[in-house]
């Protein structure tokens, strides 16, 4: 089941629990709406036990069946309210349960769907984070308070019934009161939700540099430099700004919601004390006035902290729900779930002709009317300084972005053309940032592919890129855990991982291999050799790597060197050099790195 692209509202905290696990949905409505007739039954039952009982004990003039049936009353509204309290916990948990297996799924989807360039924005960033931090208790509490409200306005509503037949002007003004505190309530919640999407801001870079502080992966770093004391400036100054904006919200509903209950003690308090009078005058039964106090009593909570908590849980769920209009309504693809076709088309050429980019709310063009052509079976180096371009190259060409001027073929066809099935199924890369995956080492590489289960594959990539070495120093073989995280498990070394990552990328039956610069942990001879490898175990394929250090560039057949989004330069290793432009120079400043090289 999916949800609709639309605006959501009020409706909507009702119809998702529906939606995705109508069973308890139900079970919680039923429960709650007897549980609130059930206080106006327990009401007369009382009133009704107590007059029979005083009859009885004073003029003997009663029977004892008229005791003993609003005595049976009293009991079963006694039981009741105990197993319904013990079977909507239950409920509750299960719903949420069914929401977390479906609802949230639903939005995970979603999030793997949506368009690339939301992913790189922060304030979409911190849309998403909002809507993914916990979607299924943010429905299921919504739902559940909404049916709080019902049965609290039903049990309100029977005690006001009840008062309203013995002293009208009574139950008119509880009534009034409850409007205004019901009111502030619903803007508390918005306040308060205001204020939480405001500190959620400052809760994400908190939580980042909380984990640059605690975390495993700056471990190292974290002794080296001893930053602790700077970052925790970072962190506080973050958290402190969270903490100021939700204490703020939080005061003022703390005192809206105390003027409230003030008002609601006092005017109780008076109507308990004016119902003495209908009770002299014999108007009011004693078993209805004790009743009746007992209830009115119990509505200084109802009404001055129950009632604005529901209202004020539904205002912030109210929303959540713009949130997730506004999430469920940014541009997606569902083509983006879809895993690589299993016959990759063979690519023959791809050819970016002229293109020209800037990454969406930016003025800066980063690609200038950029002219590459890639043919099959050859191998390709992108060099260039930081910032020219290279890693945007890549981007377009897995089909992240789709708005750029000029044309990008593979094959004579245009890249917008192609199914987001058939691009995964062109490409695979091993990116800068590659990931580290705390799952076993044969898990981490069976990522690249997970049609392909094939232990056989595994083996044989892991002898092609030299893993073997590893594998052997591994306590459990390839199942052993890698990372920092599960017990047992074995970190590896930088050098490792990104053989590891490789490995992964090579899972892929992808005709075009790309290496977009993941050595930088390597030193210069050993990313030179790496580099060879890769082209030893490439032989035939096309390959495209990505490198600043210009050593593992000579084996390319062509090599473009990029400058501000544009090629200046073309040719192999010996063009190049003979050029004495750009490359050439790069290259000479760094000749001192493999001078020892044999
Ligand atoms: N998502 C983004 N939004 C806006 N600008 C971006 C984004 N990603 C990259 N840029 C900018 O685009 C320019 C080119 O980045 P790119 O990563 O392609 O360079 P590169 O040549 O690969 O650099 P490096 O060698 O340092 O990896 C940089 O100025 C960078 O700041």
């Amino acid at each position: 089941m999916t949800l609709k692209d639309k605006q959501y509202d009020i409706k909507d905290i009702l119809k998702i629990p529906f939606q995705y696990s109508p069973f308890y949905s139900f079970l919680i409505i039923i429960l709650k709406v007897i549980g609130g007739i059930v206080p106006t039954i327990s009401m007369l039952a009382t009133a009704g036990f107590i007059n029979a009982t005083i009859n009885k004990l004073q003029k003997n003039n009663d029977t004892y069946i008229s005791i003993v049936i609003p005595l049976v009353c009293i009991v079963i509204c006694a039981i009741y309210s105990w197993c319904s309290t013990q079977l909507i916990e239950l409920a509750e948990a299960k719903l949420e349960n069914n929401l977390r297996k479906t609802f949230r799924v639903f939005i995970v989807e979603r999030i793997a769907s949506l368009k690339y360039n939301y992913i790189e924005n922060a304030e979409s960033c911190n849309l998403i984070s909002r809507v993914i931090k916990e979607p299924e208790t943010q429905c299921q509490k919504g739902f559940s308070k909404f049916f709080d409200l019902v049965y609290l306005i039903l049990k309100i509503l029977g005690i006001l019934i009840i008062l309203f037949t013995q002293i009208w002007w009574a139950a008119i003004i509880i009534f009034l009161i409850a409007i205004p505190v019901f009111k502030i309530a619903i803007k508390g919640g918005e306040v308060n939700y205001a204020a939480y999407r405001e500190a959620q801001k400052y809760n994400r870079k908190a939580n980042y540099y909380s984990e640059v502080l605690t975390g495993r992966d700056a471990v190292s770093e974290r002794a080296l430099f001893n930053y602790s004391d700077k970052v925790n400036e970072y962190w506080y100054s973050q958290f402190d700004q969270s903490r100021k904006l939700m204490r703020k919200a939080n005061i003022n509903w703390a005192r809206q919601a105390g003027l409230g209950g003030f008002a609601t003690s006092l005017l109780t308090a008076s109507i308990v004390i004016l119902l003495i009078f209908p009770v002299k005058s014999g108007v009011l039964t004693i078993g209805l006035f004790i009743s009746i106090i007992n209830n009115v009593v119990s509505l200084i909570p109802d009404l001055s902290w129950e009632l604005p908590e529901c209202a004020e849980v539904l205002a912030q769920n109210l929303e959540y729900m713009k949130d997730l209009s506004a999430f469920i309504n940014l541009d997606n693809n569902s083509e983006y779930l879809d895993l690589p076709d299993k016959n990759p088309i063979c690519i023959e050429t791809v050819e970016f002709k002229k293109v020209s980019f800037r990454y969406p709310d930016s003025k800066q063009f980063i690609l200038n009317n950029l002219c590459i052509k890639i043919e099959k079976g050859k191998h390709y180096a992108f060099v260039g300084i930081n910032g020219a371009g290279k890693s945007t190259i890549i981007k377009l060409l897995l089909g992240l972005y789709e708005d750029f001027d000029g044309e990008i073929l593979i094959n004579g066809i245009s890249i917008k053309n192609y199914t987001q099935s058939q691009l995964k199924s062109m490409f695979s890369v091993v990116f800068q940032d590659y990931a580290k995956y705390a799952v076993t080492l044969k898990d981490n590489i069976l990522l690249g592919n997970i049609q392909e289960n094939s232990i056989s594959e595994i083996l044989n990539i892991m002898n092609i890129i030299d893993l073997n070495n590893v594998v052997n120093n591994l306590p459990n073989g390839i199942d052993s855990y890698l990372g920092k995280i599960h017990h047992n498990s074995v970190d590896i070394s930088g050098g490792q991982w990104q053989r590891v990552a490789m490995a992964r990328a090579m899972m892929s039956c992808a005709t075009i291999r790309i290496l977009d610069e993941p050595t930088a942990s390597l030193d210069p001879i050993s990313e030179s050799k790496l580099y060879e490898k890769f082209e030893e175990i490439s032989k035939g394929q096309t390959t495209i790597f990505i490198s600043h250090r210009l050593g593992s560039t000579k084996l390319a057949d062509i090599i473009y060197v990029i400058e501000n989004g544009s090629v200046i330069e073309k040719g192999n290793y010996y063009d190049l050099m003979k050029n004495n432009g750009t490359y050439s120079r790069m290259f000479e400043s760094q000749r001192s790195w493999y001078e020892n090289e044999k």
